[in-house]
Formats: structure tokens, C-alpha cells, sequence
């Protein structure tokens, strides 16, 4: 299944609203600092550039301006009358707020940057936490380098955007800020700087759906890298096994030519659009030259200082514009991230304590009554009708034809996949809540048909899933499960690494890691599916024997196709197109 609703994600104000809105949001307390921070630099640049008005009128002698004349009577009020003072004074008073413009803006700065770093962490951690929360039904029908994807390069891109977006604030406050120092200069010359915005408005407009466009093509490529570098890193031995590592470089070698040609795309309309702006500009500029000086006869002092303000609004005015093309193209990305988050916490299941209080001991009796089930309402049902009672420390194999819903039968019974009719009991009590079936969780162990290890110590491995052990309960758990041998002529012993995936033991090696780790849970029921098909029929009779004399701390449900096991167990039952056919 797709992580994001498929379609298209059109570039509509809408998404732009919500990104903006839930970025605000993120900020909560930080943003009255950072608007103050973001004002106070914009300010100080524009003073700073006012302060030019002065010296100006020092060096010609002609304080042509108001500005100047204030400042200059001001200082005069101050007993600052020579020329020497005044430049002395003014010079230092300039390389003042130089400074404190310098500790503003990497104030401003560095709280952006922090604001843009906490956003996208929370980001990842709210998808994290989404996935760990939501229902195994919706999240084993994800695939995992789309989740990969997701919360690597969708993040990063959002990282991207939301720091061009603060950045852009930063660039409207002091664009708007030069713009009201121009309209106090010379508010005639004001229509024609604001032709600027406009020229940045018609270039960039029609660029912001091509920018959209190519974000969500993007998009789609980057997913399809992670899903080719994912089946090939998962299936080398296969690919080796077949010759078929070319077949994946093809397909990884074409997505990676499509991220690039959407990169270079991106890049092309980006660099064009500042092309034609900054041309533009220059005629801007030349234009306000002209007729300021020919027409509007203004002083040489101001027309000096709105040509400084009009280069130096270039800047921001750019910026703006850049940075409306990179929003609109890491809209696609966060509009994804926020269709998966909010279908994975649409399946939310509520994450309660655990309670300890409930925790019996000894083997658990367990009743499934008329029991349905099928993975989707369009799909037919796996499960129909199913009605098993398990004793207290009984021990039942259950066999059927593959694919006949033995696991999807375990799995309802652990609670990861919930019936559609029917009711589980346990000990005589409904598991008819998230809470119950997440309590009920703990009290069993459950062995899937792949024995996953991690890439750690085969110590971390044994405890990752139970309370504080003593090495010597770990010793008796692998000597159970037919471990101890082989973990203690390891060079490093409890020490060892797995490697990943466990792909430093044998896949019958593996098995007995898992099953060790089950005990060592306490378990009141032990589910084992297909869990020693790798291991020779002595040893697997030899474990099996051990496990089913522990019966007075466990009932045991065993799938397994061989007929040796299934005469270990006390009873029989079997499934057939879903329904119970003997027991
Ligand atoms: N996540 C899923 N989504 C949709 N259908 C599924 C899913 N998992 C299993 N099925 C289907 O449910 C049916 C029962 O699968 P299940 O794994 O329970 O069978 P099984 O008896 O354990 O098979 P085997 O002995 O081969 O392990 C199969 O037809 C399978 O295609």
C-alpha cells in the first residue's frame, strides 16, 4: 500500500496554509522572540542605512535632507559643532549599530535555525511514535522503505523548506522595512520600487506549479530509490543466487537519473527565474536613476541612499520569491508526511500502562468463540466461525494446508489483528479492549515463522524483551532452549554480536536465540509457529520435550507441518479454508 493517498498533490493555497499554520503551531513560545528578533534586525539594517543621510550631508556640506538636518541638530544640541566631532561621533555611532545589527541578526539566526531543527525533530518523532502506536493491521500493510523514506528524505526536504519559510519571514521584514525607508525618502520614487516586487511576483508566479510539480515527482522517484536500494539490500543472496544484481541496478540506476532531472529541473527554473529578476531589476533601478535625477529632481544625497536601499532590497525581494519556489516544491512532501501521520493515527490503538496487578501466573486457558476475520471488507474471509478452547497448560498443534490462516489465527490471538466477529477469553475474562489485549500481550511469547535478531550482543538480545535477568537465568533459558552449547564456545560469549539480522548464526542458531528469549518473558502462553522447522528432528524433539514439561508455567500452541512434533502434543487441530475441521 502506498504510504500517501495516491493522486496528485495539487499546489493549492490550502496545503500552503496548513504547512504555514502547523509551523507556527511547532513554534508556540518561540515565535514572539523570533518575530522580535526578526523585527529588531530588520530595523536595525534600515537605520543603519538611514545613518548614510548624515554623512552624506557632512562630506557635501549639504544637508539637503530632513533626516540629516535633524541629526545634525541634534548633535549640535549636544555641543558636537565641529566637523571633526560630528564625523567622529557619527562614525562611531555607525560602527555601533553595525555591532548590535551583527548580535541581532546571529541572535535571529541561530533562533530560526533552532526553531527549523526542532521542527522537523518533532516531525520524526511524531511519526515514530505513530507508527509504534497504531494498529498492526495498518502498519504491516505499510512498506518499509516508504516509512524509510518518509521520515529520512520527506523530513529533510520539509527540514529545507521550513528554513527557507523562516528565512523568507525574516527577508519580508526587512524588505518592508526598506520600503518604508524609501517611502519617508522619497515617496515619489516609491511606485517604482514597488514595480520591483511586482517584476519578482510575475516572474516567480507562474514558476510556483512547476516548482510543485517537480517537488511531487520528487517525491515519487526518492520513494522509488529507497524502495529498489531496500529490495536489494534485503534480497542480495537471492539476486547473487539468480545474477540478478544488473536488474536492480537498472531500475536503481533509472530512479536515480529521474531524481537528478527533477533536481536539474528545479535548479534550471530557480536559476531562470533569478535571471530574469535581477535583468529586471537592473532596469528598475536605472529607471528610479533617471527619472529621479531628470525628472522628480531629487537631492543627489537621497537618490543615493533609495539606490543603496533598491540594491539592497534585490536581496530580499529575491529571496522571497526564491523561497516561495522551494515551498511549493517541499509541499509534496509535506503534504505526504501528513496524510501518513494522519492515516497511521486515524489506527491509533490507546497505549495504556501496563498493569502489573493483572499479571497471573501459571499456564493461561484461553476460549476463541466463533471467531471471523478477513484483512480487508473487500477481501473474503481467512477465518470463519472458529471456536478452540485451550486448557491450562495444554499443549495443541494446530496444522492445515499453507496459507489455510493458521498465523492470522495466532495473530488474532496475540491481539494484533482483531476479529471482525466473535470474542477471545482468557482465564475466563473478554479481551475486549485495546488495554486488555495489550495486557494480555504480556503474558505470552510468540515466535513468528522468521526469527528476528538484533545487531547486538546475543545478551541484549536475550533481555531487550524482559525485566531486569541475571546471566545465570539466561544460561538455564539457552540450556532449555538448546543454546548454551554453541553461545558458550562463541569467542566472546553472551558478548557476541548477532550481526544484523542475526546473519552471524545459522538460521537453527537463530531459532533457539528466539526461543531462549521467549522464556525468558515468563510467558503464560507460548505461541510456536513453525519456530524449529530449521533445527534437525532429535533437537527439535529434544527442545519440544523440555518446553511441554514446563506446562505447569505455560500452555503451548505449536504450528507445525511435521507429524513427529504434532504427536508431542496433547491434542490435534486443524484448519482447513479457515474453518476448524478437527480438533
Ligand atoms: N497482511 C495480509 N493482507 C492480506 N492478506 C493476507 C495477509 N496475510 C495473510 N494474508 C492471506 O491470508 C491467508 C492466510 O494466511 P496465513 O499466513 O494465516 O496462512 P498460514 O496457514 O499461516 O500459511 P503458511 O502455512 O503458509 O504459513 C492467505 O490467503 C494469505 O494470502
Amino acid at each position: 500500500m502506498p504510504l500517501t493517498p495516491s493522486g496528485k498533490t495539487r499546489f493549492a493555497m490550502g496545503a500552503f496554509r496548513s504547512y504555514f499554520a502547523d509551523v507556527r503551531r511547532d513554534a508556540g513560545r518561540d515565535l514572539p522572540l523570533a518575530a522580535l528578533l526578526v523585527g529588531a534586525g530588520a530595523l536595525l539594517e534600515g537605520i543603519g542605512i538611514v545613518a548614510i543621510l548624515p554623512f552624506a550631508a557632512l562630506i557635501t556640506g549639504n544637508a539637503d535632507t530632513q533626516t540629516a538636518r535633524s541629526i545634525l541638530e541634534f548633535m549640535g544640541s549636544l555641543g558636537i559643532s565641529t566637523e571633526v566631532g560630528r564625523a567622529l561621533v557619527l562614525s562611531c555611532g555607525f560602527l555601533l549599530l553595525l555591532a548590535l545589527r551583527g548580535l541581532v541578526v546571529w541572535k535571529r539566526d541561530t533562533k530560526l535555525f533552532y526553531m527549523g531543527l526542532g521542527y522537523v525533530d518533532r516531525w520524526r518523532s511524531k511519526l515514530f511514535r505513530a507508527i509504534a502506536d497504531a494498529q498492526w493491521s495498518v502498519v504491516s500493510n505499510l512498506r518499509r522503505t516508504d516509512i524509510e523514506h518518509s521520515i529520512t528524505n520527506d523530513v529533510m526536504r520539509l527540514s529545507s523548506g521550513t528554513d527557507r519559510m523562516l528565512k523568507g519571514g525574516a527577508a519580508i521584514a526587512l524588505a518592508l522595512v526598506q520600503l518604508a525607508i524609501i517611502a519617508l525618502l522619497a515617496p515619489t520614487l516609491l511606485l517604482m520600487v514597488l514595480s520591483l516586487v511586482l517584476v519578482a511576483a510575475a516572474v516567480t508566479g507562474p514558476l510556483l506549479r512547476k516548482a510543485n510539480r517537480l517537488g511531487q515527482r520528487l517525491t515519487n522517484s526518492g520513494r522509488q530509490i529507497h524502495s529498489v536500494l531496500g529490495d536489494f539490500l534485503i534480497s542480495q543472496k537471492l539476486a547473487r543466487l539468480n545474477n540478478a544484481q544488473n536488474q536492480f541496478l537498472d531500475r536503481f540506476d533509472s530512479s536515480v537519473r529521474d531524481v537528478r532531472s527533477h533536481q536539474l529541473d528545479f535548479f534550471k527554473s530557480q536559476t531562470a527565474a533569478r535571471i530574469c529578476f535581477q535583468f529586471a531589476a537592473g532596469c528598475v533601478v536605472v529607471a528610479a536613476l533617471l527619472v529621479g535625477f531628470f525628472v522628480l529632481l531629487t537631492p543627489l544625497s537621497v537618490l543615493a541612499v533609495t539606490l543603496l536601499v533598491l540594491a539592497r532590497l534585490v536581496g530580499p525581494v529575491q529571496m522571497v520569491a526564491q523561497t516561495g519556489q522551494a515551498i511549493a516544491n517541499t509541499l509534496p512532501a509535506y503534504t505526504s508526511l501528513e496524510a501518513t501521520l494522519a492515516e497511521l493515527q486515524d489506527a491509533a490503538e490507546p497505549l495504556t500502562e501496563l498493569d502489573r496487578t493483572d499479571h497471573k501466573m501459571g499456564p493461561a486457558s484461553l476460549v476463541l468463540s466463533d471467531i471471523s476475520f478477513a484483512y480487508s471488507e473487500s477481501s473474503p474471509p481467512v477465518l470463519t466461525d472458529v471456536d478452540l478452547t485451550i486448557a491450562a497448560g495444554e499443549i495443541v498443534a494446530l496444522s492445515g494446508v499453507s496459507g489455510d490462516g493458521k498465523t492470522t489465527l495466532l495473530d488474532i490471538i496475540a491481539g494484533l489483528h482483531h476479529a471482525v466477529d466473535g470474542a477471545i477469553t482468557v482465564d475466563g475474562e473478554h479481551l475486549d479492549t485495546p488495554s486488555a489485549f495489550r495486557n494480555w500481550r504480556s503474558q505470552l511469547a510468540y515466535l513468528p515463522q522468521d526469527p528476528f535478531l538484533f545487531d547486538s550482543s546475543l545478551r541484549e538480545n536475550l533481555t531487550w524483551s524482559a525485566e531486569a535477568v541475571a546471566d545465570e537465568a539466561l544460561w538455564t533459558a539457552l540450556e532449555i532452549a538448546g543454546a548454551d552449547g554453541f553461545v558458550r564456545k562463541m569467542s566472546d560469549g553472551l558478548d557476541s554480536r548477532a550481526g544484523e539480522r542475526g546473519q552471524n548464526m545459522s538460521g537453527g542458531q537463530r531459532q533457539r536465540i528466539c526461543i531462549a528469549r521467549a522464556l525468558l518473558r515468563k510467558p503464560r502462553l507460548l505461541i510456536l509457529d513453525e519456530a524449529t522447522n530449521a533445527l534437525d528432528a532429535q533437537l527439535e524433539k529434544d527442545i519440544l520435550e523440555r518446553l511441554i514439561a514446563m506446562r505447569d508455567q505455560f500452555s503451548i500452541i505449536l504450528v507445525t507441518h511435521r507429524r513427529d512434533t504434532q504427536q508431542l502434543a496433547d491434542r490435534l487441530v486443524t484448519l482447513s479454508g479457515g474453518k476448524i475441521a478437527s480438533t
